[in-house]
């Protein structure tokens, strides 16, 4: 499994580089660029990812900035991998912490609009792409916390599931889980097993039939995140979780991880 998730992880990004440089259909948002220290650096050469590299811990931040909703379009997605694919590249980088720039909203999950009226190879490439942002995280071999700092339904709660440990925001309006059943789709295998891995059988099995959102309370006693701090608490909890998994000796915590680990 490891080696297929590795393999798969790999394959060529560089025909879709051109995608880099497209503008957000909505535009506008103004996200805050924090002040880089000496020690800092923006890697980030996208304009709906934000990745700022601590070179003093070894932690990288990457921030999803699509407004209104960071939905996850076919360009969202290629310059996720490709952003996810420098990191894992960059020997200095270790751990990477995945939150949001959008107020109240995580990720909303697969960009409807993508889904819609379109050929089926514009489809094909649509979803090698979600498969992709899949296989990069669920098979990283960096730590990766998600620090959810609004909803995140669907797709966005796969990518909060891909992650080694998940805190949340401890709003009761935010919630997450895998709600396809609702929309009347009912979730790929690959998500299901990701629920699977984390919640149980049982718990995948209600949460998926009857498409349930969970708010964040509910979201922690299920088991679906690990973590609830207060909201501007988020960021700072997952670099100080980050420093804690980074402090176990050699390779020991992604060794341990049964789904890098099984094969
Ligand atoms: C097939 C495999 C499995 C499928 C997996 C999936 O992920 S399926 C996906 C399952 N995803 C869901 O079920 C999530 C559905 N969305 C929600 O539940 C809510 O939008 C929210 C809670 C994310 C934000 O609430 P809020 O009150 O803060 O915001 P708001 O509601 O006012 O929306 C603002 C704008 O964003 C737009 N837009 C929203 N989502 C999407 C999207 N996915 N895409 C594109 N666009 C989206 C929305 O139309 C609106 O556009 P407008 O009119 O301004 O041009």
């Amino acid at each position: 499994m490891a080696t297929l998730l590795k393999h798969s992880a790999k394959y060529a990004l560089s025909g879709r580089l051109a995608r880099l440089g497209v503008h957000s259909r909505h535009g506008g948002l103004q996200c805050l660029q924090p002040r880089l220290l000496p020690h800092q650096r923006s890697a980030s050469t996208s304009s709906k990812i934000l990745v700022e590299m601590d070179d003093s811990t070894g932690i990288a931040v990457l921030t999803m900035k699509n407004p209104p909703v960071n939905s996850l379009s076919l360009d969202f997605l290629t310059e996720f991998s490709i952003s996810l694919e420098k990191l894992e590249l960059d020997r200095g980088c270790r751990g990477v912490i995945l939150t949001s720039a959008l107020p109240k909203i995580f990720s909303a999950g697969l960009d409807i609009m993508e889904m819609y009226g379109k050929s089926p190879e514009h489809c094909g490439e649509f979803w090698k792409a979600v498969q992709e942002m899949w296989l990069r995280l669920y098979g990283s071999s960096m730590i990766t916390i998600a620090a959810i700092n609004g909803s995140s339904p669907a797709g966005g709660c796969l990518m909060a599931l891909a992650c080694d440990y998940r805190i949340m925001a401890e709003n009761p309006k935010y919630s997450i889980g895998l709600n396809e059943t609702q929309l009347g789709i009912v979730a790929p295998f690959w998500f299901k097993d990701t629920l699977v891995n984390t919640v149980g059988n049982r718990a995948a099995e209600l949460s998926l039939q009857l498409g349930l959102l969970y708010s964040a309370p509910d979201a922690l006693r299920t088991g679906l995140v690990d973590l609830l701090v207060p909201e501007d608490k988020v960021l700072s909890t997952a670099s100080q979780t980050m420093t804690q998994w980074l402090a176990i000796p050699g390779e020991n915590a992604i060794g341990s991880n049964p789904r890098v680990s099984s094969s």
